[in-house]
Parts: structure tokens; sequence; C-alpha cells
């Protein structure tokens, strides 16, 4: 089966929706073809009955009718034929998208890190449109493509099988050869593809990065780099779109050599008296018509090749697996143990062997070095990955065995990335509790110690704040983030520098605040600032993803290990 074949089945299998409609929809166009051509028929058996003989008076008449309804069928047709296969494409599309999106929004959340920018929005956008244009626009024209040729083709096998064969003896090469040169050009084309979206990850990148790159005098080189990347993509274009043209060319010419063959054929036959001229004159008018769709087809091959790359990145993100989903719920939660965890994301080991407590209601602290596997420890917790050994378990219940909807219910979470929308303030925290009155969204932003910046912006709370809040500062970002966190009021909190760009005068306050909000919540902090969490009930002090310490400040402090150190690195 051509690559194509086989995207567009696997498409329509993702799609999961009913395919009826579309199926009329197709077999409304080759009728419509099958309207087009039999007046070629009509008047050929017409006039072999009139010039063996037969009464054209009476005849005329019923082949006007005949012509008449041909032209009718062809018409109403093509009406609701095109009407049914756009109909049935987009509901298909439709069941397709979905498909894509749900798998998406089930991904284990650390599926985008190590994406690069605008990948996953490009398969979602770019790639699923590849495969939507093809069924909405072109597959018509490919079913006709198909029969149309087909049903030309028997009939005029029964007119004369040997001027048949003549005219399409030569089509097999073109479909062995376009199948063989289609497979090699696709491979030569998902390296193409590669590039691109690397360049366009790239050029994201310097426009995103331009401040700092223009600060380090970086702009030059990474300019240089784009270039040799344009470079490398036009060697790679003119490979595919050169030597791929070519084999089109071939393709037309093997096809178009079969009129070659057929007047051979019928020269040959002329030759030994075998040849009715009523007959040439039916394959001198159909046999063109005969190659048009395939020849039309051509057109198309770009686009089938573009749109079997793009369904091949759709398919990779379908197959990467979902966590699984237990069927547990949790009621009442407060209690998150580490139960001998081991986690890497490629091959090294980020945490080794590490387990814990947080009893209901207590503030956890885990503090180390950079890269000791700190941030980890809260990704396992939020469940951006499973563990590769161990387990992470809310209320002793493994959280593999948990329902993901009821596990996220209880968590709160302020990370050092906040991800805000384009909306007013109001929309943005509310995504903390959707049902949240004003009021409680306004009391969050007072309780995180927004009001300052609040009291600055000219619509207050009902300011929209631009694409990922990009008009505010950090540490406004951030309280925005406790906002929401305290606005879900979730019996488990997971805090990475939760107070990280607040300014120094706010960040004790902030401090009080979230001291104030553990007292009846379990709370998970990362912290480099040791002195925010010296309160803490428990500080896990880790060093390359091992526990090494365990205990409250002063008992740490007294034991003069890598915790010591760290406080006293920190001029306390
Ligand atoms: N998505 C990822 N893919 C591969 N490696 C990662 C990924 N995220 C983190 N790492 C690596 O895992 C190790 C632990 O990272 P982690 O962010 O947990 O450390 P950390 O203690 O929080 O560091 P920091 O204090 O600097 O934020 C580091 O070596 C880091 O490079």
């Amino acid at each position: 089966m051509p690559p194509f074949l086989e995207s567009m089945t696997r498409v329509v299998a993702a799609s999961g929706r009913p395919t009826g409609r579309l199926w009329r929809g197709l077999a409304l166009r080759v009728l419509e073809r099958v309207c087009a051509i039999a007046p070629f028929f009509l008047a050929y058996l017409w006039l072999e009955d009139t010039l063996s003989g037969g009464a054209p008076e009476r005849s005329i008449g019923l082949l006007a009718v005949c012509l008449a309804a041909c032209l009718a069928g062809q018409l109403l047709c093509s009406y609701l034929g095109q009407l049914h296969c756009f109909l049935g494409a987009y509901d298909l599309m439709i069941g397709y998208r979905e498909r894509v999106i749900d798998h998406i929004g089930r991904l284990p959340l650390g599926f985008s890190q190590g994406q690069r920018a605008g990948h996953l929005a490009g398969i979602v956008t770019e790639d699923v449109k590849r495969v939507e244009d093809i069924f909405t626009h072109i597959s018509a024209e490919l079913v006709t493509a198909a029969a149309v040729p087909l049903l030309y083709l028997a009939v005029l096998a029964w007119v004369d099988w040997r001027l048949s064969l003549g005219l399409v003896v030569t089509l097999p090469l073109a479909v062995i050869g376009l199948n063989a040169a289609s497979r090699f050009f696709l491979e030569r084309g998902r390296h193409k593809q590669e590039l691109l979206l690397d360049t366009s990850g790239l050029i994201v990148e310097f426009v995103t990065g331009i401040r700092t790159l223009r600060l380090f005098n970086q702009a030059g080189p990474w300019l240089d780099r784009l270039d040799r990347r344009f470079a490398a993509i036009r060697h790679a274009s003119l490979g595919v779109e050169a030597w791929g043209g070519g084999s089109i060319q071939l393709y037309r010419f093997c096809l178009e050599l079969g009129l070659v063959t057929l007047l051979l054929t019928a020269a040959w036959l002329a030759g030994s008296g075998d040849l009715r001229p009523l007959t040439w004159l039916l394959f001198g008018l159909v046999a063109a018509k005969l190659l048009e769709p395939l020849l039309d087809a051509s057109a198309f091959l770009t686009e089938l090749r573009s749109m079997t790359l793009g369904e091949g990145r759709v398919r990779a993100v379908l197959e990467q697996p979902l966590l699984p989903d237990g069927p547990q719920s949790l009621s009442a939660a407060g209690d998150v143990a580490f139960d001998g965890v081991s986690f890497r994301y490629q091959d090294e080991w980020v945490l080794r062997d590490l387990s814990f407590h947080a009893a209901k209601g207590t503030m956890t602290a885990i503090v180390g070095p950079s890269g000791a596997g700190k941030s980890t420890v809260l990704h396992l917790l939020a469940r951006f990955f499973d563990p590769q050994s161990g387990a992470v378990r809310y209320n002793g219940i493994d959280c593999r065995d948990l329902e993901s909807d009821q596990l996220y219910r209880h968590l709160g979470i302020v990370f050092q990335t906040v991800q805000l929308f384009d909306g007013t303030i109001l929309d943005n925290v509310r995504i903390g509790r959707p049902e949240a009155s004003d009021e409680e969204v306004a009391a969050a932003c007072h309780a995180a110690y927004c009001d300052g910046f609040l009291s600055r912006l000219p619509g207050g709370l009902h300011t929209r704040i631009g694409e990922n809040g990009q008009c505010l500062s950090g540490g406004e970002r951030q309280r925005l983030s406790i906002a929401r966190a305290l606005l879900k009021d979730a019996p488990i909190l997971l805090l990475d520098e939760a107070t990280a760009s607040v300014d120094p005068e706010a960040q004790y306050e902030i401090q009080q605040a979230l001291s104030r909000l553990a007292r009846d919540r379990t709370v998970i902090v990362v912290a480099h600032r040791l002195h925010t969490i010296r309160h803490a009930d428990q500080i896990l002090v880790l060093d390359r993803g091992r526990l090494v310490e365990q205990g409250r400040h002063e008992a740490l402090l007294a034991q003069g290990g890598l915790y010591a150190e760290l406080w006293q690195d920190q001029g306390r």
C-alpha cells in the first residue's frame, strides 16, 4: 500500500467517527464521473447501431433523453457528492483533532519538557491541518483519479481489449516507479522537515532571546548558525524538490507514453485490417480523458507527501504512552510519602532510593546544592512523571492507582515558571477555583500581597495582562500564582521557590501568609534561601539525588553537615 494510503487509513481509525457520509460523498463523486463519460459510450453505441442500419429517427430521441439524464445526473451527483464529502471529511477531522487534543491533554505533564519551543503547537496546528486538507479537498480527487480510469478501461476493454492494453501498458511502470520514488523521497522529506522544525525552534529562541543575545554580543554568531541551517535546508530541499519533481515528471512521461503505445497498437491493427474506424474514433476521443485524472493526481503528490510526514509526527505523539490512571479516589488528602523512589530523566539517576514522609498539616522543606534533584521531587509529586522504581504515595495510595483529576484537585502548585493566559487578572487567578466570586479572588490577591501592584494597574483586577502576562514583572507574576494557589485552597501545597522573585519587603509578609496557610495543610517547599524555612517541621537535605540529612533547622545546624555548610554559605 502506498505510504499516503497507510497514513489515511490510520487517520480514519484514529478519528473513531463514522465514515458513512464520506463514503457516500466519494461514491457520488465517482457516479458524477460515470455520468460525465457515459455520453461517449452512448454516442458510440448509437453510431454503431445507426451505421449497421438501425432506425435513427426513433433512437435519436432516446439518445437525447439519455444524454440529458447523464447531464442532470452529473450535476446532481456533483452537488451532493461535494456536500457529503466536505461534511463527512470535516466530521472525520473533528474526531481526529479531538483525539489528538485529548491525548495531549492526558500526556504526562513532563512530556512538553525537553521539546523545542512550538514543536507540539506545530503538530497540533500545522500537521493536523495538512491531514485535514487532504481529507477535505483532495480525497475526492484521489478517489476519482483511481476510479474513473478503471471505469473507462472496463468499457474500452469491452469494445477492444487490444487497444485498451496498448493504452495502459505503461501504467504499472508509472505506478510502481512512483511508489518506489515516493518512499525514497518520504525519507528525504522527513529529514528536511526535521531541519525545518529545528530551525523554526532556533528562530523562536532567537526572537524571544534577542535581548540576551544582543547584550552578550551573540546575535551575530546566532545569525551565522541560522545561515548554516538555511543552507542545510536549501540543500535538503534541492534533493527533495529537484529529484522529487523529476520522479513526478517521469510518472507523467510513462503515462503519456501510453498514447504512443496506443497509436502503435492501432497502426499494427490497421495494418492487418483489423481496426474499425468507429472504434478508433472512440479511443481517440476517450484515451486522453482516461489518462487525465491520473495526470492530474500528480499535482497532489507533494501535498500527499507532506500529509504523510505530518501524520507521522502526529502519530508519534499519539503513540506516547499515557501515565496509568487508577480507579482509587482521594478523600481528605494530606499525607505525602516517597517510598524508595529512584528516578532518571535519561541515563543518569537524578533521585536515588529517596524515602520520606510528610505528615498531614506539616511543612517539609527540600534544600540542597544546585542540581541535587529538589525540583524533581516536586515534579514527581505533581506527577509530571512516574518514578522508575519506588512509589509516590498520597494517604498511603500509590499515585499510579489514583485518578489524576482526584490528585490534582488536592494539589496547589506554585512553581518557578508561572503560566499566565491572555485575559484579565481576575480570569487568571480564578483558574485556581473557577466558581470563586470576584470578592473571593480579590481576597486571595490581597492575601498574596498583590494589592500594591493591582492599585497601579489601570483596571485593577480587570486589567488584561497580555499573552503569558508579559506586562507583569517576575515578582508580580509569582504573586498571582500564589493567589491562585490560595484560592484553590488545596490540602497539599507544592512550592518551588515561591518567593524567588519577590522584593525583600514583601518576602517576609508572603512567608507569613504561607506559614498561616500551612497550618492546616501539607506544604512541600523547595527553598534556596534557608531563612525562609527555618520553622519547617522537617528539612530534607538532598545531595546528588540522595537524602543526606533530615531534621529540624536547629538539629541540622548542630549536626554540622551539608545543611550547616549551606547555612554558613548564605552568611547567616
Ligand atoms: N527535563 C529534564 N530532562 C533531563 N534532565 C533534567 C530535566 N530536568 C532536570 N534535569 C536534570 O536533573 C538534575 C536535577 O535537576 P533539578 O531541577 O531537580 O535540580 P534542583 O536541585 O532543583 O536544581 P536547582 O536548585 O538548580 O533548581 C539536574 O542534573 C538537571 O540537569
